[in-house]
């Protein structure tokens, strides 16, 4: 409840019922309505099992009796595998409170000492991203280290992602250590050679070929709009160019080429994974990061090429997560989302060499693609930018990111709001809050949009396994589950369930730590590595008693259990079960 003197933020008008936001400790002053979900008496939904197509599929509707299970089993007790934020949080608001939308920080120089990191994970942070671009390689694997510290003695769940710096043309040198103002008319030398000292008016870029293709009358244009610039001249492999249209050049500006306000596509000639990049790769590799994100992804083969590259240096399944920020990339988009483990919406570098008014729509192609083909999508950059400067977002900003929850966006991110800004702590709780109340909208209004369902994989087996999942999201909704379980080895049920985007959390069950980490990044999923037997009912039995003894789960609970594979002591046959229990 925030205390007198905290920041007490409150949205009302559209929305139905206020509920009012502490800052300081980051909670909500009212918990979510539990009773939302309806009791039911689900012991009349006995139904039998049904054939299809040689697996056998269940459906079971039973009564969980805590009898079976002796308290003693303390082995057990520290199974639980539920992380400090999620068990607090569930504590304090119950399953339908549980936030879905998955949040991702970069860590910069404000936000990297242990105690910051700690705040941040107890902030909700899912995803800690190290961007290659910026830093050394020691700060890097100090960071990793932190992070599994804070992960193996306190208690988080929080995944490492790294994210390579990639190809592109931008500004290396300006002539000022920081922003230097572009008067309109002024004439600036643009070069690849290295200058020493200062010498005004003169640009170095990164890439020596920045001029090669580039004609007279074309238009350079910095960070998708900060400043244009007109070619007067080419001079060699440099160019004298006017000030067209004046504004701020920062350092490490973007470029882009323009001619009759169409893009020069450059990036082409530039690869996606240069020398730094695979030696990034590689340290990423050995320190067992979660996830690669690659930068400037321009077709499927890149992906494909670092998913190989990875599975032989490997041992531990690493996501690949291709950024999409070129206009190449947009127009192989099925290809790459259908390559990749997982898209990043990297709308900084997009909006350089797309018109930014496309950005939105945009978006919403990306996300409903990444939907369709299951793979889990980060809404990036500029989400609450004035957060950098600034202690509160703006009121466009704050319509931003309800909008991409809205669009059921897997994860937002942080980038300079918490990398360097001195409110990062603050701007994640923004996004905490947002994504909250949107999610809370969406589903009282029930807004859900109908999901056209792909069949993910051709196979019988895995289209089985889909449309399980796809009921099971049904059941749940309709019958007003508090929580569904998925016993999952790889993700992919629990990923399945996920993409219907059903009310009630889905705590994800699996004996792998690299697909908890993974489903991390999964919109409503809680992933929890509990030691899986070969005996089903066993597993579920269990995990519902360590809910129960940590006051997590009570009498009169409904739980929707989704389990895809169990071999029992006298059949090897593989069922696929859908069970609802309620605890008593
Ligand atoms: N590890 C770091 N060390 C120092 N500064 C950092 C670090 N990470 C990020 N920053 C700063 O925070 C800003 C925002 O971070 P972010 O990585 O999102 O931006 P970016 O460099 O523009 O992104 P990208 O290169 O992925 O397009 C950066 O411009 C940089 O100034
Ligand atoms: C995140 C990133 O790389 C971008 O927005 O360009
Ligand atoms: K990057
Ligand atoms: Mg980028």
């Amino acid at each position: 409840m925030a205390a007198v003197g905290d920041l007490a933020v409150k949205f009302g008008g559209l929305i139905k019922k206020e509920r009012v936001f502490d800052f300081k400790n980051g909670v909500f002053g009212a918990p979510t309505k539990r009773s939302e979900v309806c009791a039911l008496n689900l012991r009349k939904l006995r139904a039998g099992g049904s054939r299809i197509g040689g697996a056998q599929a269940v459906m079971q509707v039973g009564v969980e009796s805590d009898a079976g299970v002796s308290r003693d089993s303390k082995n057990l007790e520290g199974a639980l595998g539920f992380d400090v934020v999620t068990e607090v949080e569930l504590r304090e608001k119950g399953f339908l409170g549980l936030r879905k939308t998955k949040l991702v920080c970069t860590i910069g120089p404000a936000c990297c000492s242990l105690d910051d990191l700690e705040k941040l994970a107890m902030g909700g942070m899912n995803v800690a991203r190290l961007n290659m671009c910026h830093n050394t390689r020691e700060w890097h694997q100090d960071l990793v280290r932190k992070i599994n510290k804070l992960n193996e003695e306190k208690g988080f769940c929080v995944s490492l992602m790294i994210d390579t710096e990639g190809s592109q043309i931008h500004v290396v040198d300006h002539g000022a250590p920081s922003t230097v103002k572009a008067e309109e008319g002024s004439v600036w030398f643009f070069t690849n050679e290295k200058f020493e000292g200062s010498r005004p008016f003169t640009i170095q870029a990164n890439y020596e070929g920045f001029a090669e293709g580039i004609q007279v009358g074309d238009e350079i244009v910095f960070d998708g709009g900060m400043a244009t610039f007109k070619v007067v001249e080419k001079v060699g492999n440099d160019l004298r160019c006017k000030c067209t249209d004046p504004g701020l050049l920062l350092p490490r500006a973007k470029l882009s080429f323009w001619r009759d306000g169409k893009l020069v596509e450059k990036n082409y000639q530039l690869p996606t994974l240069s020398p730094k990049d695979w030696s990034d790769i590689d340290f990423g590799i050995s320190e067992g990061v979660d996830f690669i994100a690659m930068s400037f992804v321009n077709d499927a083969d890149a992906v494909t090429h670092l998913k190989n590259y990875i599975s032989t240096k490997s041992s531990k399944s690493i996501q690949v997560l291709a950024k999409i920020e070129s206009l190449e990339a947009l127009h192989k988009l099925h290809e790459i989302v259908a390559a990749s483990d997982g898209i990043m919406i990297a709308r900084g570098d997009l909006g350089v060499e797309i018109p930014l008014e496309q950005i939105p729509t945009v978006q919403e192609e990306i996300t409903y693609v990444c939907r369709q083909l299951n793979k889990p999508v980060v809404v990036a950059s500029q989400l609450l930018e004035s957060m950098v400067e600034y202690p509160t977002p703006t009121r466009a900003e704050v319509a931003d990111v309800s909008e991409a929850v809205r669009q059921y966006a897997d994860a937002l991110m942080l980038s300079g709001e918490s990398a360097i800004g001195p409110f990062g702590q603050k701007a994640l709780s923004v996004l905490r809050m947002t994504s909250s109340r949107m999610e809370l909208w969406s589903r009282e209004e029930n807004r859900q949009d109908i999901l056209f369902q792909h069949n993910l994989e051709p196979s019988l087996p895995d289209q089985i396994a889909d449309q399980i999942c796809n009921s099971a999201a049904a059941m749940a909704n309709n019958l007003g589950i508090d929580a569904i379980f998925v016993y999952t080895r790889h993700g992919q049920m629990a990923s399945v369930i996920s993409r219907n985007r059903p009310n009630p959390p889905i705590f994800a069950f699996t004996n792998e730590s690299s697909t908890r980490m993974a489903l991390n990044l999964r919109w409503g999923v809680t992933p929890l590595v509990v030691d899986l037997s070969d005996d089903m009912e066993g597993n579920i039995t269990r995990s519902v008693h360590l809910l129960k003894t940590n006051g997590l789960i009570k009498n009169g609970d409904t739980v929707l259990v989704v389990s895809d594979i169990i071999p029992t002591s006298t059949t090897q046959t593989v069922f696929q079960s859908i069970q609802v229990k309620t605890i008593a």
